[in-house]
């Protein structure tokens, strides 16, 4: 199929690579001149694993990238995969999606279409539920498009996640096609038909409605980030009680109603999308009149968790004019991406009580830089240890896991584990947030 998808960022990008591997011809539309040519140049413009050999195979070949709306013409679909940013009530900010249905309308009232033959607009992004119908549509028909007749649309959204997004978007648990077309049903099953043959197993597909597909999405999220909320709420009970929370979370995990993923307690959960999905879809349910009680009281305790990991080095130490290390910058490993990472509320919390940072991550460091220019980095954790009077673990990063003799290098080994990535062990006095 020939395939356009507006966005050429985290999820654009990744998945403009997988469907050109799987045998598509992909167009990205990007206002990023610096992405359009990285990827017409075979370089990714993101650091996610496994991306850069699939640009490289592929880029200026069956993936292309444009700034020019028009190349959008010769695609059968087109993908939005535009940011979804929160407005400061933390309520969804539409602009760039409104903005990109405005000029797919424009581009494609100036083609040459039959009138069986419409174009399929397809929301990849997350949005709250009846955007693509009422506040999408409209902005491509006012190009004077009929919507059924020139135009379809339809909410496939995505659930890859940073650090596995190749993987996951090519062995997905399901896929979603939110459709009230059967035509739109059917070409997304075209589009998919490659990956669903490719895949390891199984590929259940979910029809369903467009506004249940957009919920589906914020359902999702939500409920992952309130299972590691309620796990942190167990967490920080076990604390008081000197119980350990890995081995409660270890066996509850057997229970198949609860499952063992995502009950990882510690500082909490960030990212580009748990936090503003969750306060989106808060906003939009307040909204209509409804107050989501279980999911403001998930953010309030994901909101605390920062601070009560720094009460406990407080226990320990008074961190003013103290040289503190704060280890792990990104929101969780294998990304160097720092939207939204816990690590902003600890950085801000010892700043508040004077403290002397020096940070380290294995990746995340320069785009941490350009947010905090003052603090001291490391380039490496031996470094932010060497000297320091307390650490803080921050991202669970694999090679803290292997620090040892580094602890000897601190001027006062105390160390308090957001994580659970260092091992309690004789000459440093350790805290786990919850165990
Ligand atoms: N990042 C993830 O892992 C992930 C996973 C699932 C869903 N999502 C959702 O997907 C959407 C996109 O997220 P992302 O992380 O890929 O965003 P991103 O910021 O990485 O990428 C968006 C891209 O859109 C481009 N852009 C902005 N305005 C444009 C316009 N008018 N025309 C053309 N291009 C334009 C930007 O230059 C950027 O490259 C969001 O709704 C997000 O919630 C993200
Ligand atoms: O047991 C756990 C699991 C996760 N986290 C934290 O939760 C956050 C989110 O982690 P994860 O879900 O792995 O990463 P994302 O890339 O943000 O992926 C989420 O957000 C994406 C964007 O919507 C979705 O597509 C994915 O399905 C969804 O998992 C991170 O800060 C993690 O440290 C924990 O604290 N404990």
């Amino acid at each position: 199929m020939n395939v356009s998808i507006v966005g050429s960022g985290y999820v654009g990008t990744t998945v403009a690579a997988c469907l050109a591997d799987l045998g598509h011809e992909v167009v990205t539309i990007d206002i990023d001149k610096d992405i359009v040519n990285a990827v017409n140049d075979g370089e990714s413009p993101i650091h996610e694993p496994g991306l850069d050999d699939l640009v490289a195979e592929h880029g200026g070949g069956r993936l292309r990238a444009s700034t020019d709306y028009e190349d959008i013409r010769d695609t059968e679909l087109t993908m939005l995969a535009l940011p979804t940013p929160s407005n400061d009530d933390g309520s969804i900010d539409l602009q760039f999606m409104e903005a990109g249905a405005a000029s797919v309308g424009e581009a494609l009232a100036g083609a040459e279409r039959s009138a069986d033959d419409p174009h399929l607009v397809v929301t990849k992004s997350t949005v709250v539920p009846n955007t693509t119908k009422d506040r999408l549509a409209p902005r491509i028909a006012d190009a004077g498009l009929e919507r059924g007749t020139d135009f379809l649309v339809a909410s496939n959204p995505e659930f890859q996640r940073e650090g596995t997004a190749v993987a996951d978007f090519l062995n997905p648990d399901k896929l979603v096609f939110g459709t009230d077309d059967d035509r739109a049903t059917d070409l997304l099953y075209e589009l998919y038909a490659p990956l669903r043959e490719a895949a390891d197993g199984d590929v259940p597909v979910v029809e369903t409605g467009i506004a249940e597909a957009e919920m589906i999405k914020y359902a999702n999220n939500t409920f992952l980030a309130t299972k590691v909320s309620l796990i942190n709420d167990i967490g920080n009970i076990c604390k008081e009680f000197g119980v350990d929370a890995y081995e409660v979370a270890d066996a509850i995990g057997l229970d198949d109603r609860i499952g063992e993923q995502f009950l990882r307690s510690g500082v909490g959960w960030g990212g580009s999308c748990f936090p503003k999905d969750t306060d989106a879809i808060i906003a939009a349910a307040r909204e209509q009149g409804y107050d989501p009680a279980v999911l403001s009281a998930a953010v309030e305790l994901n909101d605390a968790q920062p601070e009560r990991l720094l009460s406990l080095l407080d226990t320990h130490a008074d961190v003013s004019g103290k040289r503190i290390a704060v280890l792990g910058l990104a929101f969780k490993p294998g990304t160097d991406d720092i939207r939204n990472t816990r690590a902003v509320p600890v950085i801000e919390g010892l700043q508040e009580r004077g403290a002397d940072i020096v940070a380290y991550d294995p990746v995340a460091t320069e785009n941490m830089r350009e947010r905090y220019p003052d603090i001291q980095y490391a380039d490496s954790a031996a470094t932010a240890l060497g000297g320091a009077s307390g650490a803080v673990v921050v991202t669970d990063w694999d090679e803290f896991a292997a620090l040892d003799a580094e602890f000897d290098d601190m001027a006062d080994p105390i160390v308090v584990d957001g994580r659970r990535v260092i091992e309690r062990r004789e000459g440093i006095t350790y805290e786990g947030l919850t165990w």
